[in-house]
């Protein structure tokens, strides 16, 4: 818990870390912020990549990374390319793990259901946010300590039918 307090105190500005990235291809472009209040640095594509409706592709950055072991990137869809082309990110988010020193790759879907979108090198086509999580040891026990919600959930608290639901 005096790590999560120590968090609140220091929410004025984004905590700075290295990341030390390799370029695969001479087009490949590092991870930028846009702004100083952006949580998601740009991913840039280095392949020219059509999707067809409904068609899905890993498209490449370029780049290979070394997060910090405690910190995970996760690839998140841009939301001008959402609204505009229907163009997201397949496992939103994705994980990059720290050990992982492969190429970042986006795993683009065209959900828009008449138009092809095409990917130039260059583009901004998702968003890196770089976080730091926990590892839970997960230990088997016959109850759970009671809570306000319990079981209920998928629904529970209304606003969607929950027709088939429990
Ligand atoms: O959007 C993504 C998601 C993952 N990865 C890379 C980094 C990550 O560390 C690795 C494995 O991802 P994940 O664990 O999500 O994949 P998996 O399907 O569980 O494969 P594995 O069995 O290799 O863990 O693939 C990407 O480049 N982009």
């Amino acid at each position: 818990m005096r790590g999560l307090r120590g968090r609140a105190d220091r929410v004025a500005a984004p905590v700075r870390i290295a990341v030390a990235v390799r370029r695969l291809h001479p087009d490949a472009v590092l991870p930028r912020y846009s702004t100083d209040g952006d949580a998601g640095a740009d991913l840039t594509s280095v392949a020219e990549v059509t999707l067809r409706p409904g068609c899905r592709a890993l498209v490449p950055t370029g780049l290979a990374l070394s997060l910090p072991p405690g910190t995970v990137g996760l690839v998140h869809p841009r939301s001008g390319l959402a609204a505009r082309h229907g163009v997201t990110v397949v496992n939103a988010p994705g994980t990059v793990d720290s050990g992982y020193r492969g190429e970042v790759l986006v795993n683009l879907v065209n959900l828009d259901p008449t138009d092809e979108f095409t990917v130039h090198v260059g583009d901004r086509i998702a968003q890196l946010v770089v976080q730091e999580y926990f590892h839970a040891d997960f230990s088997e026990v016959d109850s759970l300590p009671g809570s306000a919600r319990g079981e209920t959930g998928h629904g529970s608290t209304g606003g969607f039918g929950a027709a088939g639901l429990p």
